[in-house]
Formats: C-alpha cells, sequence, structure tokens
C-alpha cells in the first residue's frame, strides 16, 4: 500500500501533480454511447456520468460492482459555545449506532450494495475551540489525513466519503468563510436545526475564528487545520487517496464539500474524479457547490451528513453504468438509425 504523505508539504506536492482519467477510455466510452438504442442525448446526465466513470476507471465499457462507504467521526472544542442543536456526547453515541447498523447509513448503503466502514478518530480528545486557538496541531491534521488516507480500500470501484461530528456545521461554515469571504452569515446554517438565536451566535462563532486565523498567512490546508475537525481532514485524506488510486468518489452534504474544498483550493483540478451526490437543507451547501463547479445528482432536501445524500446517489451512477455497459447497439439489436 503506498503509505500516506507524511508532511503538509508533502501533500501540497501531490496535489500539484495528480494523475487525470484515461483519455483512451473517454474516447471509447463516447463512441460507444454513440451507438447505444436511444435517441441522442434521451438517457441526460446519465450519458455524462457514465463516460466520466468510464475514463477514471480507464475502462469504456465499465462495472460498478464493490462501492465503500467511509464514515469519519470526531467531537469539536466549538461545540461547547453552543452552536449545535444536539450535545456533543451524541457523536459517540452516533458511532456506536452505526457499528450496530441502526443508523439511516446503514440502511442506504445496504441498498445500495455498498460495504461500509466506521472510523471514529480521537473523540475523547476534542479539536481545540478555533476561536481561540488552531482547532488541530500540524501532527493531528496529518493523523486525520492518513486515516482517510488509509481508509479507502484499494479494490473499490467507488467511494462515498460521510461524517458525523457534533459542532461541523460551524467548522464547515468557518473553512467556506475563510476560503471564499462574503460574511459569516452567508456560510452558517441551521445543522442540526438551531434556532434563530443559535444561528446568530453561530455566525458570530464563524467570524471570530474567522477574523483569529486570517492575522496568519497561509493556505487551505493550513484552513483544514485551523478551523477544521478530524473528520473533516480525514474525509480530504480519503478524496486525495481516492484520486491516486483513480477511484470515483461521491460528494456528500455540507460538511463533506468543505472538506473537498480545501483540496480545490490549492488545485482547481483536485476533485475532477469526485461529482456531488446532493445538495442538502444545508442554507450555504448551493453556494459552496457552486465554488466547487459542482452540480448535484439529487436535491431531497436531506441534512442529515453520514454520506447519506451520497449513497443515495450511487444508485443513479450505478443507473448510469447499467445502461452504458449493458445496453445494446442499433447494429446489435437491430433497430434503425434516425
Ligand atoms: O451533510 C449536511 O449537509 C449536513 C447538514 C446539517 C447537519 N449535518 C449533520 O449534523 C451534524 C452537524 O450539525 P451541527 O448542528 O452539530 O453542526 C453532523 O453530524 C452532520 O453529519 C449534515
Ligand atoms: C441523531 C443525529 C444523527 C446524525 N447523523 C449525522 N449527524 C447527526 C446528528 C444527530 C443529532
Amino acid at each position: 500500500m503506498t503509505e500516506a504523505p507524511a508532511t503538509l508539504d508533502d501533500y501540497r506536492s501531490l496535489l500539484k501533480a495528480l494523475p487525470g482519467p484515461d483519455a483512451e477510455a473517454l474516447l471509447a466510452a463516447e463512441e460507444r454511447n454513440a451507438q447505444l438504442t436511444k435517441p441522442p442525448a434521451a438517457l441526460g446526465r446519465l450519458e455524462s456520468l457514465a463516460r466520466w466513470y468510464a475514463g477514471w476507471r480507464a475502462n469504456g465499457r465499465p462495472v460498478l460492482q464493490q462501492p465503500q462507504v467511509v464514515i469519519f467521526a470526531g467531537n469539536h472544542g466549538v461545540a461547547a459555545r453552543g452552536v449545535s442543536a444536539f450535545p456533543p456526547e451524541v457523536t459517540v453515541q452516533m458511532v456506536a449506532n452505526f457499528q450496530h447498523g441502526g443508523a439511516a447509513i446503514n440502511q442506504l448503503s445496504g441498498a445500495f450494495g455498498a460495504k461500509m466502514d466506521v472510523h471514529a478518530i480521537d473523540l475523547d480528545t476534542p479539536t481545540a475551540d478555533f476561536t481561540e486557538r488552531a482547532a488541530m496541531t500540524e501532527a493531528e491534521v496529518l493523523t486525520a489525513l492518513s486515516t482517510g488516507w488509509n481508509a479507502v480500500d484499494p479494490d473499490t470501484d467507488l467511494l462515498v466519503t460521510g461524517e458525523m461530528g457534533i459542532g461541523n456545521t460551524t467548522s464547515a461554515a468557518a473553512i467556506a468563510h475563510a476560503l471564499y469571504g462574503g460574511t459569516a452569515q452567508d456560510w452558517v446554517g441551521r445543522g442540526t436545526g438551531v434556532d434563530d438565536a443559535g444561528l446568530t451566535l453561530k455566525a458570530q462563532v464563524v467570524s471570530d475564528g474567522v477574523a483569529l486565523h486570517n492575522k496568519v498567512p497561509g493556505d487551505a490546508l493550513d484552513t483544514l487545520a485551523r478551523l477544521g475537525g478530524r473528520e473533516i481532514a480525514a474525509m480530504a485524506g480519503a478524496i486525495l487517496r481516492a484520486r491516486t488510486l483513480r477511484i470515483p468518489v461521491i460528494l456528500d452534504g455540507f460538511i463533506c464539500c468543505s472538506a473537498a474544498a480545501c483540496l480545490h483550493a490549492i488545485s482547481r483540478d483536485a476533485l475532477d474524479h469526485c461529482v456531488a451526490g446532493h445538495v442538502s437543507a444545508e442554507s450555504a451547501h448551493p453556494a459552496l457547490l457552486a465554488k466547487l463547479g459542482q452540480n448535484p445528482l439529487l436535491n431531497l432536501g436531506l441534512r442529515l451528513g453520514e454520506g447519506s445524500g451520497a449513497a443515495l446517489a450511487i444508485g443513479v451512477l450505478k443507473g448510469a453504468i447499467a445502461c452504458h455497459s449493458g445496453m445494446a447497439t442499433f447494429a446489435e439489436a437491430g433497430v434503425s438509425g434516425g
């Protein structure tokens, strides 16, 4: 197995030298798509999805057989500021629920034939409150990144990255505010369901945290360490590891996209192997997706996290690949062309 990068600079170097999709497979998929028994473009976005998948899998007629859902959990010092509708102990309780098969993501992984792995990262040691100091030290963010890196099964042919962490919509909003500017209000949402007073407090916390850390120069990996969380860093590590293995990734909601944003801010093509599974009901998710240039596959009003929206989108991608690789051509079926 390829070892995880040892330093943040090693991650930066990797982000500048990422593999692309396979050009031959892209061409073969394009040619095959043009011959399938349907009017041109009649399968809409399924057609470009299948080509995208074919390119990353280096196979013009690919199969999708071994999806992996990986869930990372982390605790946040900033949760002590009262920014969530739920107490921090829910993180470890939900990890137990994942392990016992009782969460939504267990059902969705099962429904779409994905194996599911859960990584609880140092839950007894919440990150520092980012309004006081950096959420993670360099050693801590590297540990979390490598947890994500090592969590990817090299034999999987599709990865979903999900998370669980009370307080993490505040971290995600702070990352987005630091990377993209605007106001803190632009990036905060209700998360697990805070009321208006909670939302106002959240905006203040995000504003204070970003003001503190903006005083020190740094790039998006520094932002990840200063404002992020262990599960957010782990998702970034997993997304990057998947890229090195040419494993396509379905992104989940607001928090997952904040992790992806830290890679995208360093290298504009870092998410070319990713597709947004859904747009969540977290109010700033549409704006974050727009910054990433991502057009989500589903819009079902979910605001759960856990990889749930992305897991649902496995079904869409499986449908796209089944059509692309299984359909007859006009010649094979003896159907007249238009
Ligand atoms: O994925 C999303 O867009 C999303 C939106 C709202 C809430 N969540 C989940 O809710 C938790 C964070 O909410 P909060 O209010 O504690 O910041 C965390 O466990 C997330 O998985 C997730
Ligand atoms: C119960 C519960 C389940 C979750 N799953 C992801 N985030 C969550 C937050 C809460 C509060």
